[in-house]
């Protein structure tokens, strides 16, 4: 299925009442969470807040206690199936000593498209070509992937998302790691993806820039604490509640000045 073909009107990301429990610990405690199409969405919280569990969870990598996850209208099988939803892991979570080069990494994208031969096809191998040029990795394409730097890592896994034509992207800090130059080269084109009709999810916790990248906030702390506009969720009350009392003169003005955030 291509972008052009997803189902319509249905939200990208509908949860509800989603609980987590890791052998005992409560990750996520009834979430709900309705993002629309075509926005890009700032996922925030603190270390442990669940981020990374709701991402799992919207892939369908980990199994919910109670509530429901829809993608599109459909369950997490069937959006994985029909191509629809990306997924940019946090680095810890991958083996970047695994013998693949950039190149390979990138075809991954391309797997749930792959004919009854299962081999790459002639517009399989274009798909992963026109990726590479977006993400500006053509020249790297056959060095392992361990051999990036960090911003080159994460540009090679949104171009195996560019590559399999996904609708939804979930980028679990795509920034940790990444020099302001390669920061401002991704904001550029997570916005060029989603004025193409893509919808993003992206954790960061770079809080003064999601004004500029981001549609619409998300406050995370096991539930939604707030969620909207950046203005409407960055306030200091929201910010307190979130992260714990705030220094003197706090707020987003004061994060300009500490751009990583508080977490
Ligand atoms: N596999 C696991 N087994 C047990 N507990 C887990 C597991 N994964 C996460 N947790 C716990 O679930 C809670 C939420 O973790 P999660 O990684 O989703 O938060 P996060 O907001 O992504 O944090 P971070 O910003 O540090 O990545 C934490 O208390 C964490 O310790």
């Amino acid at each position: 299925m291509s972008l052009q073909q997803i189902p319509s009107g249905a939200a990208a990301i509908a949860v509800n009442e989603l609980h987590v429990d890791y052998h005992g610990v409560t990750a996520l405690d009834g979430v709900n969470l309705t993002i629309e199409e075509r926005r890009i969405c700032g996922l925030i919280g603190v270390n442990g807040s669940g981020k990374s569990t709701l991402f799992k969870s919207l892939m369908g990598l980990v199994q919910p206690t109670r509530g429901s996850v829809r993608l599109f209208g459909l369950d997490s099988v069937q959006s994985r199936k029909l191509n629809l939803v990306t997924y940019v892991p946090q680095s810890e979570d991958v083996d970047w000593t695994f013998p693949v080069c950039v190149r390979d990494v990138v075809m991954m994208g391309r797997y749930g498209r792959l004919g009854p031969m299962r081999r790459a096809r002639r517009q399989d191998r274009e798909a992963v070509d026109h990726a590479l040029d977006r993400v500006g990795l053509a020249d790297l394409q056959h060095r392992q992937i361990g051999e990036l730097s960090g911003g080159q890592r994460k540009r090679a896994f949104v171009a195996r998302g560019i590559a399999q034509d996904a609708a939804l992207m979930l980028l679990d800090e795509p920034f940790a790691g990444v020099d302001k130059s390669s920061e401002g080269a991704l904001v550029a084109l997570f916005r060029d993806l989603r004025d193409e009709g893509r919808t993003i999810l992206v954790s960061t916790h770079d809080l003064a820039g999601i004004p500029q990248l981001c549609d619409e906030a998300v406050l995370l702390h096991r539930h939604v604490l707030a969620h909207g506009t950046p203005g409407s969720v960055l306030t200091n009350d929201n910010l307190a509640r979130a992260f714990g009392p705030l220094p003197a003169a706090a707020g987003t003005a004061a994060l300009e000045e500490t751009p990583d955030g508080l977490a």
